[in-house]
């Protein structure tokens, strides 16, 4: 993508706001659209319509909306107006079911917008940076390929002009964005990279032994492995070492942003865009092809991954009997709090993952636990957009930027921010970028450049995530989403009415107005929306942490191993609360929808507001206090009584920390003295200490 960094504001020359080409949406009722059409190019709404409901489903290309109430009638998570034709600029999950560790991967393609080059540099390529490559799908001979998948399909006729006998896969296709194919760059944790390790092991046991069984039994057409470029492979085996740790790594990538690749390494389900899915190892129409041979090939991988399992399992029984003996105090309270935290989703997950059982669940947990991961070339850190719709965010044309894609409201709130008392607890707005073929983007401060393995957490502040409008709207014109019926469906079945599981669909307003009652937006004025701590665990299942204890169990977790830093962070807040007491722009905007992201490493902690897609200014001579109770029209958001119960819970902890190590230091003392007489020191020692 030729990148042209339109407007590089500094901040000394930051001021008037711009008029976007095609779009002045500013006071438009359609939020981010700046596509024309009436349509948000953020919008989830945006899905190919030409899709089977079924093929929406596996679809996870998903943009942000926040207008995506606004529209017409009934849809089928879909949209009901034609599109102009999308770029694939998102994570895009196409059929799930292959595995395409067995398969010949597509050559990457750089998609027609990258590398990123500066305008002003007239292209140079020296500031050029890969932003994403496309695995295109495609249908591709399968060389030696022993297994089938559901796309699998033989030419019979030639009539798509492929030769005849030839056994062809359908290829995913999977779009990467700015990622480096580091294997420690996708966010991979030892606990991952063991796993790739014994999965590329029994790959290479397997090549040999098969290297050994078809130089006996020769070719097999296509089956065989005297295919092109894999004489004497066994798909899925690397030449050498290189070359699978290639196929680990981008695995490995493709893990962190689709998931469909996943379906590669062993059944199972993945969690997309909400929707469990079943992945296609032991799916019957998979299998279905497979000659005996191929069922027996199956069944010794399946005992082979059963003796994985066991050193596996034997693995971390040594492991855990390592840590027990390393009396280490931290480990021991990180291991209660995971006891208490059992109560909570976060905790099952943790559980899930002490297991240590089969490989497939340590995979199936970082589906379900991460983020998207980046990780920028030019940035050479790995960054985490822990919130918020994928597809939103791409590497910043200078180190230490992101782009954030635009949204004109978003766009006037850094405007005015710039020069607001709130400044300073704001990333940097530094301009639009414009892609070559017309897609704008926010340039913006990365918050996490600073930061050495960073903690993040986001929570979104407010007792409401919709805006009037977006109830106005869905009043006037309701607009059903199966989408949204299925994610909640997904947490709570019995959650819809008779009406919407008829309908199998319900509007917006109604399923986030049941996403804040559910979590602890309704009643704290904040949420958490996801957690990402320095060994690279995530997590984004807290749409069920509703209660004070549950939150402050997800604090300790995201605080855990750093509690030095909760001073900092209650400093932190304290001054956001006073700054937003002064500030103008606070004064005269409805915030919805802002998060505040939390980031700490072991030195440094800040804390943000971010994500003002959906902050609009209040109507003239209307005021509100953040703090009052809502009503339709009175545009009180809430937003302070998140702050407050903020400050609370995390003084609250602190208090209960000091307690507890005031505790333990007097369990210390009295326990120190070996001698007999130690009671009796603990005792003078009390004694001499009063004044
Ligand atoms: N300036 C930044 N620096 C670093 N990380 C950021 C920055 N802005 C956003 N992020 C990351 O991206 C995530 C999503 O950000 P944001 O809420 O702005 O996106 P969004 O798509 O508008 O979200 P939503 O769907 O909630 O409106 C955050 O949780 C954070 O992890
Ligand atoms: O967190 P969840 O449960 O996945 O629900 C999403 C979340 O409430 C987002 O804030 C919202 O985007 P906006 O804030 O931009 O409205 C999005 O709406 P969308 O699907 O219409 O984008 C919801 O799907």
């Amino acid at each position: 993508m030729i990148v042209q960094q339109q407007q590089q504001q500094q901040l000394s020359n930051e001021g008037e706001p711009k008029t976007l080409p095609g779009a002045t949406a500013s006071n438009s009722d359609e939020g981010c659209n700046v596509t024309g059409g009436g349509l948000s190019p953020y919008s989830s709404d945006n899905e190919d319509n030409s899709l089977s409901p079924r093929q929406r489903k596996m679809k996870v290309t998903r943009c942000a909306s926040s207008d995506s109430a606004l529209g017409l009638d009934v849809d089928d998570g879909g949209m009901d107006v034609p599109l102009p034709p999308q770029r694939r600029m998102t994570l895009t999950v196409t059929d799930l079911p292959l595995r395409p560790a067995l398969l010949p991967l597509a050559e990457p393609t750089a998609l027609p917008d990258s590398p990123l080059t500066s305008p002003t540099g007239g292209g140079n390529p020296s500031v050029g940076v890969p932003t994403k490559v496309l695995l295109e799908e495609r249908v591709v001979a399968a060389p030696g390929s022993r297994r089938e998948s559901t796309q699998s399909s033989y030419s019979e006729l030639g009539v798509s002009g492929l030769p005849l006998g030839v056994r062809y896969v359908r290829t995913p296709s999977v779009v990467v964005s700015d990622y480096s194919d580091d294997i420690t760059a996708c966010g991979i944790s030892m606990e991952e990279m063991e796993y790739f390790r014994l999965q590329r092991a029994r790959g290479q046991r397997r090549c040999s032994l098969e290297a050994g069984h078809h130089s006996h039994s020769g070719g097999h057409g296509a089956h065989g492995h005297g295919g092109s470029g894999a004489a004497g492979m066994s798909p899925g085996c690397g030449k050498d070492d290189g070359q699978s740790d290639v196929s680990a790594a981008s695995s490995c990538s493709n893990l962190y942003y689709c998931g469909s690749t996943i379906s590669a390494l062993d059944g199972g389900e993945c969690i997309v865009n909400g929707v469990r899915v079943a992945l296609a190892r032991k799916s019957s129409t998979q299998s279905s092809s497979l000659s005996d041979e191929e069922e027996e090939e199956e069944d010794d991988d399946e005992d082979r991954d059963e003796q994985d399992r066991d050193e596996d399992d034997r693995d971390a029984e040594e492991m855990l009997q390592e840590d027990y003996e390393r009396g280490d105090r931290e480990r021991e309270r990180e291991r209660q709090i995971s006891e208490l935290m059992a109560a909570t989703q976060l905790g099952d997950r943790q559980r899930d993952r002490s297991k240590k059982s089969s490989g497939w669940r340590k995979i199936r947990n970082i589906v379900q636990w991460t983020p998207f991961f980046q990780t920028y070339k030019k940035q050479r850190y790995p960054w985490v957009q822990l919130a918020g719709h994928q597809g939103n965010f791409k590497a910043g044309p200078e180190p230490g930027t992101v782009l954030k894609k635009l949204c004109p409201k978003e766009e006037e709130c850094f405007q005015i921010l710039m020069h607001d008392l709130l400044r300073p607890y704001v990333p940097v707005y530094k301009g639009q970028v414009t892609s070559e073929d017309g897609e704008l983007y926010l340039q913006l401060q990365d918050l996490l450049s600073d930061y050495v393995q960073p903690c993040v957490m986001d929570c979104k502040v407010g007792v409401r995530t919709y805006l009037e409008e977006e109830l106005s709207k869905a009043k006037e014109k309701p607009k059903l989403r199966k989408d949204m019926y299925d994610k909640m469906i997904q947490i709570d079945s019995h959650a819809p009415t008779a009406e919407e599981h008829a309908a199998k669909a319900v509007t917006k307003p109604r399923y986030m107005v049941w996403r804040e009652t559910i979590s602890s937006t309704a009643t704290l004025g904040f949420r958490i929306e996801g957690i990402k701590k320095s060994d690279g665990t995530s997590s984004k299942d807290f749409k069920t942490t509703k209660s004070r204890e549950q939150i402050k169990l997800a604090f300790l977790e995201f605080l855990s191993g750093h509690p030095h830093i909760l001073p900092r962070y209650i400093q932190r807040l304290r001054a956001i609360r006073a700054t937003l007491a002064v500030s103008e722009f606070f004064q005269t905007h409805e915030v919805i929808g802002s998060s505040l992201l939390f980031v700490h490493d072991q030195t440094h902690a800040s804390i943000w507001l971010i994500d003002f897609a959906k902050t609009v200014e209040l109507p003239p001579q209307l005021r509100i206090d953040h703090y009052s109770a809502w009503k339709v029209g009175n545009h009180e958001d809430g937003y302070l009584i998140g702050i407050n119960n903020l400050i609370d819970i995390f003084v609250e902890l602190q208090a209960s920390m000091e307690a507890e190590a005031h505790a333990q230091a007097q369990a210390e003392a009295i326990q120190s003295p070996v001698s007999g007489s130690g009671g009796d020191q603990a005792e003078q020692t009390g004694e001499e200490s009063k004044p």
